[in-house]
């Protein structure tokens, strides 16, 4: 195992190890939109190259704008830069889809900009719009199928949407930035199929900037792998570099990086992936990478590596710190047992070549970290191919001989790392100074169908990704992912007994494939400025740990049947919605398949995130709102009830109008869909007869009951609430008859209120672009409800016909509403829209209502400003968990901050 010196060492291919049986990719095309992504200006890339065509550009918008929108006439509207980085055996692209033009902002989004000053790009010549980044990957040897892929979806000339593939016009000198040897290797074929140019980047300035960019861009990039465990690790982007960055390719690179653009190859070994496949190419008759790698799942290395217990008669050497199972010498046991090569069994010698390479990277790369002092090691290349076992090796190597000072981890995008960094040499992408907040990673469909026979997922539009799953379905292939991921059994400091295998399939490849999916560009999203602490921010109370995970794949599965017929029956029941209806249960019930098999394989993934992959599959299948008569439903018997309860609520005092205005919170929670035991309920009466039992039910004390704090602080007459942020929940009784009546509380105490409702349908959650008119409603029946919307710009004219109950009441304070970004029952606030965030500065109390943005989510969490949280607890078993308590328990937690 000796280490190579640079000076002394073959210059290594940069390339990737790689073999047969990979293809594409961890893409997809939905067309659901993402959350808030608002933008009016016109951009395209130009014929040459994707960039900004910046002639004629004119100020559009109003002088008082302090941000106007710059329109680029010379523009399309759609621009998208697609990089690669075409190795020995791969070929990685990454490519930027904008989305549609969504300019059709709606009065609500206008006014309340306006209102907040809201503006989007201000750090930036010109702003950046919403989009998807995704990465694909093709064997070099399918070059053909590659060019193929890059030809239908138009990639080299601004995908199919762009102006100038519309017109058939045939742009000359369209350059796309390349690197890894194929850039020098193909340009002409590029050339030749493509008509496009390969304007080639260094390597190593690329597999830098792409490590760089993830780490800092992207959230749990990094993760440690010990003993079977995957651990995300949050690199402070502050306190990023150095760090030594080890690209495990055909051969090795090891880069210690300093700094964007700062870096120095300090060595690198001959010894990589190359040699792995090379070698046991040779040695067996495997046909493939992967191939070989699963072999060594079943192996025992013991059978050809000479062990330090072969020469010390089965004893450990402890006096050096060596244990029996020590690799004393790989391949070492040959020599003397004058067998043939074919005597040996083929998955022996893969698991002894993958444990002798992996050994001597993790090995080099140690030496080199203590040369240079640096405690991080991070591995990437497409060696790796989020195999459990080569991790695991590494990692020891690297623990072993630091005496766990330093640590090995790795990176999601471990192989996209290069065409990564080729995308970002593009000059005015303008992704450089995006942060983790602008970026939402979403997991298709097509996810959890990689490897196998069917390759996936479907390139183009929904019905082919429909005809796709219906055949996968009908081939039955399982959905199971082996990757091993039992802890192998050590002994002692030396090394590995044979590595526990789950199974005889080996996705190591599918797997590092799946362990990314399409980053979502949003710029318009941002940090919650009230967030006491983003950092140690964690949105979700639970950790979805296994056995959490069982359950609640249990509750969703059995909540499928129900969710598809609703949603079936939001697009009319047709038999194109039927169908539709069917891809997306499985295509949910896949991603869960895969994630009891491995947890941790979509990044760090919590409730929230389950819960809001199930909203993403729905909209996927074009399902985008699925509740949407039963909202409307149960809006409209609400409203009819409203004026009474108001009339109710008014005839109290102060004191005791509070209580009945929180009673009425909690009890009009019990409204959701979500839960199997609420659906169940609601056979057994109206809305209004449910909404009646439940208010009776409210007995204090309450499971938690801040309540009389909260009533202290609200009552307050020196220091009475200035602004307050209310996020809603449900539609129907829960907003109309519970947050509605709050609310107007608020209004009538002086206190500005801002309503903050889902960009996208959730369940039966409201949306901010209903509630509007909800609020419209209610005025009706309501002066104060009628003159603070008036006055948040929410109604526009004074409507014709009412009775005018607040004409003598002095100008209200506003109420609005805006959308907090997000499409999902819960809430990360950590990515908010622009929106949300700038109507929170001055706010000094935070209201959060229901289970999913008050319970699964931010229970835990500490703000800036006071906040009360509210919910009705409709799951038995998180009742027990977090409270020890009962199905229908009710929390009113409230935290002032000082
Ligand atoms: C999805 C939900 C978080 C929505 O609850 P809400 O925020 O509307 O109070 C909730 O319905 C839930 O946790 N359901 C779990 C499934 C069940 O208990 O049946
Ligand atoms: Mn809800």
């Amino acid at each position: 195992m000796a280490a190579n010196n640079s000076s002394e060492a073959p210059i290594p291919p940069l390339e990737e190890a790689g073999g047969e049986g990979v293809k594409h990719e961890a893409e997809a095309d939905g067309k659901g939109k993402a959350p808030a992504a608002s933008t009016t200006t016109m951009l395209h890339r130009s014929g040459s190259r994707p960039q900004l065509d910046l002639s004629g550009a004119a100020i559009h918008g109003t002088l008082e704008d302090r941000n106007p929108t710059i329109l680029l006439p010379n523009q399309s509207d759609d621009i998208s830069h697609l990089a690669l980085d075409i190795g020995g055996s791969l070929i990685k692209l990454v490519y930027f889809s904008r989305h549609a033009d969504q300019s059709t902002e709606d009065k609500r989004k206008l006014s309340t900009k306006k209102r907040l000053e809201i503006f989007t790009g201000a750090r930036r010549s010109y702003p950046v719009l919403g989009g998807r980044l995704h990465f694909v990957k093709f064997e070099t040897g399918k070059l053909n199928e590659c060019l193929d892929f890059i030809s239908s979806k138009q990639l080299h000339r601004g995908g199919v949407d762009s102006p100038s593939w519309r017109s058939g016009a045939q742009p000359d000198n369209i350059v796309i930035k390349a690197t890894g040897g194929g850039a020098y290797k193909y340009a002409d074929l590029f050339k030749e199929r493509l008509g496009v140019s390969l304007e080639k980047e260094d390597e190593m300035d690329c597999l830098v900037a792409g490590s760089n960019f993830l780490l800092k861009a992207i959230r749990h990039e990094a993760f440690t792998h010990m003993d079977g465990q995957k651990e995300y690790v949050q690199i402070d982007q502050n306190d990023m570099f150095p760090y030594l960055l080890v690209n495990v390719g055909s051969g090795v690179s090891i880069i210690k990086v300093d700094g964007h653009g700062k870096f120095q190859r300090v060595s690198g070994t001959n010894v990589g992936g190359g040699t792995y496949w090379g070698l046991g190419r040779l040695m067996t008759e495997c046909k493939s990478f992967d191939e070989l790698l699963e072999l060594s799942q079943r192996g025992d290395n013991s059978t050809i590596d000479m062990l330090v217990g072969d020469i010390y008669g089965g004893l450990d050497y402890s006096k050096i710190g060596l244990s029996a199972s020590t690799i004393a010498s790989s391949f070492g046991k040959t020599i003397s047992d004058n067998k043939e090569l074919s005597e040996y069994r083929p998955e022996d010698i893969s698991l002894s070549l993958l444990r002798m390479i992996s050994y001597n990277i993790g090995q080099i790369s140690y030496l080199n970290a203590l040369r240079y002092g640096l405690k991080r090691i991070l591995f990437g290349g497409f060696f790796i191919r989020g195999h459990a076992y080569t991790m695991d090796t590494i990692s020891f190597a690297v623990h072993f001989w630091s005496k766990g000072e330093a640590k090995a981890m790795f990176l999601r995008h471990e192989g996209f790392l290069g065409a990564l960094g080729a995308f970002m040499s593009y000059e005015k992408h303008g992704l450089d100074d995006l942060s983790a907040h602008h970026l939402v990673e979403r997991f298709p469909m097509g996810a959890p169908y990689v490897g196998g026979k069917i390759h996936g997922p479907p390139l183009g539009d929904l019905n082919e990704k429909i005809s796709w799953m219906e055949k996968f379905v009908q081939k039955g292939t399982q959905i199971t992912a082996p990757v091993p991921m039992g802890a192998p059994a050590t002994t002692g400091m030396g090394g590995f007994e044979r590595p526990t295998s789950k199974g005889d399939i080996l996705r190591s490849d599918a797997s590092a494939a799946l362990n990314v999916g399409v980053l979502h560009l949003v710029p318009s999203l941002d940090v919650f400025p009230l967030l006491e602490d983003p950092k140690t921010y964690e949105p979700n109370t639970i950790d979805l740990d296994h056995n959490e995970f069982k359950y609640w794949f249990t509750v969703l599965s059995d909540h499928l049947p129900d969710l598809v017929e609703k949603a079936v029956a939001s697009e009319g029941g047709t038999d194109d919605a039927k169908r539709r209806g069917d891809a997306f249960a499985h295509a949910f019930s896949a991603h869960l398949a895969r994630l009891m098999e491995e947890p941790a394989a979509y990044g760090k993934f919590g409730l929230a995130n389950l819960l809001e992959l199930r909203e993403e599959c729905l909209r996927e299948f074009q399902f985008f709102d699925a509740y949407v008569s039963i909202k409307q439903r149960e809006n409209e018997a609400s409203l009819a009830v409203l004026p009474d309860l108001l009339m109710e609520l008014d005839s109290m005092d102060e004191e005791a109008r509070l209580l009945a205005l929180i009673e009425g919170v909690l009890a009009a929670n019990i409204f959701d869909w979500g839960s199997k035991a609420c659906v169940d309920l609601y056979h057994q009466g109206t809305i209004i007869e449910i909404y009646r039992m439940s208010r009776k039910k409210m007995q204090r004390p309450w499971r938690i009951d801040d309540f009389d704090m909260f009533k202290k602080r609200m009552l307050k007459k020196d220091q009475p609430y200035k602004k307050a942020l209310i996020s809603v929940d449900n539609s129907g009784a829960d907003v109309v008859l519970g947050m509605l009546p709050l609310a107007r509380e608020f209004l009538r105490h002086g206190i500005e209120v801002v309503l903050v409702a889902n960009s996208l349908p959730a369940l039966n959650d409201i949306t901010a672009n209903e509630l509007p008119e909800i609020v419209a409603e209610a005025a009706k029946h309501c002066g104060i409800l009628r003159k603070a919307a008036e006055a948040g710009g929410l109604i526009v004219d004074a409507m014709a016909g009412i009775q005018d109950d607040a004409k003598d009441e002095p100008v209200s304070v506003p109420l609005m509403v805006v959308e907090n970004g997000c499409g999902s029952p819960c809430i990360d606030f950590r990515q908010v829209s622009s929106e949300l965030a700038a109507a929170a500065k001055d706010a000094d109390l935070l209201i959060l209502e229901g289970m999913g943005r008050a319970l699964h989510t931010n229970l835990n969490a500490r703000f800036k400003c006071d906040a009360l949280k509210l919910a009705m607890v409709k799951n038995q078993r998180l009742a027990e968990k977090l409270f020890n308590g009962n199905i229908y328990d009710c929390i009113c937690k409230f935290e002032p901050v000082s």
